[in-house]
């Protein structure tokens, strides 16, 4: 699991070190320099003659990159520091300047910027060490120039010439919240220090940050991490792997209420993922034409009323105002549903509430019902509950947004997108397993069959742990992301491909754990 930490919680543990006269910035800026000599020797034969181009600003972040920056030069490395203010880390530039390094003052001769960005673009590193947690906004003045120039001489694009190594985190990017609100070079890799931040993990900056290492620089951090990334092997131990004594309804059962005869097609790729992801049955309640589809396609499916251990409530059903009614007339399964999902302090079933579904919430909900909205969804229950936000709001600042949202109804919220975010009452996730390619229409119906069978497995242990269904929700959102990448790597995937590479996604998670 990456454990990520506000800025002003990885200040409070620097405190007492720097105190007791702990070599912090030595300590970083030597694992930073190291980082850079093994991203080069994977690129080059020598690394005599490199060439390293360090961006840096007036603060510690600048002293990193200076003090890596000499460390590089004794290695017989190229270094040439531009200097973007007029204040520069004085050990971090004595550092340099005895090593051998050069320096530019860009500062004073904003005019070169065009040449200073072009030299750059086409030296062999890039250390951008202009800000880190200490940054007040967007990038400005000669840092924000320097930027933009240098992202057009690199053409817009991450991977073209010059390698860049973000200190600490991108600068510019928002630490604590992972907003971006002005111009920021996109990084190849960041090597942050001490721990992660959670502007590393959330988009909209999530996307700059390239590969991430984290250097352990002795920090202890206490409390509760603002933010969590769970990783496969995660995953793989909290699976629950059935035991000999287990049988159907120990497993989970999943109650169904999904699909219309305008959207049959959401209720069979929910109902796949949930057979598929291991539920101990599925049952479905809803439209008849539908159920027989569901049926054709999944006939482990049972389509009589029942006992459930978890619901999954909405893929394919239009919201309340545009429904017709079949989930009413059919079935009676939204009525039993709604049931659970009304009578709350007698019901204690966990749900998934998607697309229609989220248009039937009754707030307060417990933390144990999984809303699955995208940020179209979350920016319509947001205005339901009477918060202007505009769905490119949800884009901007999505953790603040999911929070919101948890805030108002008391679910648990799971934002899609590219980076899916999870907020429940014991704290956030951001998971980054999907590739791009899974964009594509039916995947979150995938999504909230594959959760429901998760949560069903563990129903009683969901109910009585507050935090756990969003532990559940952000393991789901990884395992639908692996399995995307299964179905087919590095290409385009349908939603039911990556139905059908559950079983073996989580048999690979769960022999890696
Ligand atoms: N405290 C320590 O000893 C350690 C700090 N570390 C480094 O220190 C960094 C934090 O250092 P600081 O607190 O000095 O702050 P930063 O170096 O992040 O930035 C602060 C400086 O940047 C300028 N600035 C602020 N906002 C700006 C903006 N929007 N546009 C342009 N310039 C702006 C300000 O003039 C200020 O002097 C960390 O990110 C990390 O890289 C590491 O060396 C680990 C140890
Ligand atoms: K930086």
């Amino acid at each position: 699991m990456i454990e990520a930490w506000n800025a002003a919680d990885v200040r409070a543990a620097e405190a007492p070190l720097l105190e007791a006269g702990e070599p912090l910035m030595e300590r970083a800026s030597f694992a930073l320099a190291m980082q850079v000599l093994a991203d080069l020797r994977a690129r080059r034969r020598h690394l005599r003659g490199a060439r390293v181009v360090l961006l840096v600003g007036a603060g510690n972040n600048g002293g990193d990159a200076l003090h890596a920056g000499g460390v590089l030069a004794r290695r017989g490395l190229a270094v040439t520091a531009v200097l973007v203010s007029e204040r520069a880390h004085t050990g971090g530039l004595a550092a340099l300047r005895s090593a051998g390094g050069r320096v530019v003052e860009l500062f004073a001769d904003p005019a070169r910027t065009a040449a200073v960005a072009a030299d750059a673009a086409s030296a062999d590193v890039v250390l951008d060490g202009m800000v880190g947690i200490g940054a007040r906004g967007a990038l400005r003045g000669p840092a924000a120039d320097l930027v933009t120039a240098l992202t057009d001489a690199r053409g817009g694009r991450r991977g073209s010439g010059a390698r860049v190594v973000a200190v600490d985190l991108p600068s510019g990017i928002g630490a604590d919240d992972g907003t971006v609100d002005g111009p920021v070079l996109p990084a190849d890799r960041t090597v942050t220090f001490g721990a992660a931040k959670p502007g590393l993990l959330l988009p909209p900056a999530a996307h700059l940050v390239g590969e991430l290492t984290v250097v352990d620089i002795g920090l202890s951090l206490e409390g509760a991490p603002a933010l969590r990334r769970l990783e496969a092997v995660d995953v793989g131990r909290a699976w629950p792997v059935p035991g000999p004594t287990d049988q159907k309804y120990s497993r989970g059962v999943v109650g169904l209420v999904a699909g219309t005869s305008t959207y049959p097609g959401a209720a069979v790729l929910s109902a796949s993922a949930a057979v598929r992801a291991g539920a101990g049955m599925v049952r479905y309640r809803g439209p008849g034409a539908v159920g027989h589809a569901v049926l054709a396609a999944r006939p482990e499916v049972v389509a009589a009323p029942g006992r459930v251990q978890s619901w999954v409530v909405g893929p394919g059903v239009p919201p309340s105002d545009e429904d017709d009614g079949q989930h009413g007339r059919g079935g009676g399964g939204l009525a039993a549903a709604r049931g659970d999902l009304g009578g709350m302090s007698q019901g204690a079933t966990p749900a998934v509430v998607d697309a229609g579904g989220l248009s039937l919430l009754e707030p307060p909900c417990p933390p144990w019902f999984v809303l699955t909205p995208h940020a179209g969804e979350l920016e319509t229950l947001l205005r339901r509950h009477g918060e202007d936000v505009h769905r490119r709001d949800v884009e901007a600042a999505p953790l603040r947004w999911a929070r919101r949202a948890h805030e108002l109804t008391g679910a648990t919220v799971l934002l899609k997108g590219g980076v899916t975010v999870v907020v429940g009452p014991s704290g956030a996730y951001a998971q980054a397993d999907a590739p791009a390619w899974l964009s594509t229409a039916g995947a979150g119906d995938v999504l909230a069959g594959l959760l429901g069978a998760m949560l069903a497995a563990r129903s009683a242990e969901v109910v009585e742990r507050p935090g756990l269904a969003a532990e559940i929700a952000a393991a789901a959102a990884l395992v639908h992301g692996r399995a995307a990448e299964r179905a087919n790597p590095g290409g385009p995937v349908a939603a039911l491909d990556v139905a059908d590479a559950l079983p073996a996604t989580v048999a690979s998670l769960v022999a890696q754990a």
